[in-house]
């Protein structure tokens, strides 16, 4: 079964737990994508739903789908989101922001009651830090920020190369919140927790992928079939 057909069935899976009257985090990515088509279609034969996009990709997708949206400055509380991720722990910590969508994506994580990560087993590792670690920087002052990006990952018993990340026009490429994005190549987080917090108090720093405590449960699609991890 090829890749695409596995992240459909996550999302199909996450679908199950939807009911009438929620409002919805809505994630963004290609798995995030299939759970927003498949949404689309339960809303046209009658469920009530709303959602909040987590970026401007899946604002479209969920308009072109029928799905209704809304804003975090009209509600200030979602009853679940559903969204991708690069990378799933034992501990369901994530590294996100492949997409550049991180922010938004945190935003709506952390106002929601239940996140559920969807993805292809292929995203489950024993430790984080493989896929390299995008962190949403300020353009002014990217030197500082950047020398002090090293100092927590040395902090945090890490290292490695930083990439500002490009679009496919060869230009730094900028998030919907206007910002840039560095791609940290680490290989390895030993202590994604202490990471995430020593990158938190970076003043250059907008906000880092790595998701701590915001997954409440994975959906992974793998050749065997569906596995579905509780947070413990
Ligand atoms: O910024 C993008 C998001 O964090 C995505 O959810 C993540 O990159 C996973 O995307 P995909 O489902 O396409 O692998």
């Amino acid at each position: 079964m090829d890749m695409d057909a596995l992240k459909r069935q996550a999302a199909a899976r996450a679908l199950e737990e939807v009911r009438d009257g929620m409002k919805l985090g809505l994630g963004t990515g290609s798995t995030a994508k299939h759970f927003v088509e498949l949404l689309g279609e339960k809303v046209r034969t009658g469920l009530k739903v709303v959602g909040v996009p987590t970026s401007e990709v899946t604002r479209a997708d969920a308009i072109r789908c029928g799905v209704p949206l809304t804003t975090l400055d009209d509600i200030d509380h979602l009853d679940l989101t559903v969204d991708g991720a690069d990378e799933i722990d034992p501990a369901l910590n994530l590294i996100k922001g492949g997409g550049g969508a991180l922010l938004r994506e945190k935003i709506v994580a952390a106002a929601s009651d239940r996140m559920i990560v969807i993805a292809d087993e292929s995203k489950w590792v024993e430790v984080l830090g493989r896929f390299p670690l995008p962190v949403e920087v300020i353009p002014f002052g990217l030197a500082a920020t950047r020398a002090a990006m090293d100092r927590a990952f040395a902090q945090s018993g890490a290292s490695g190369e930083m990439v500002i990340r490009q679009g496919k026009d060869g230009h730094a490429f900028v998030t919907d919140g206007g910002h840039w994005i560095i791609d940290a190549h680490l290989g390895r987080i030993g202590d994604a927790p202490r990471l995430a917090a020593l990158l938190s108090v970076i003043p250059g720093v907008v906000e880092h992928g790595l998701f701590i405590g915001l997954g409440t449960s994975a959906v992974l699609a793998g050749a065997q079939g569906i596995r579905v991890v509780e947070r413990r």
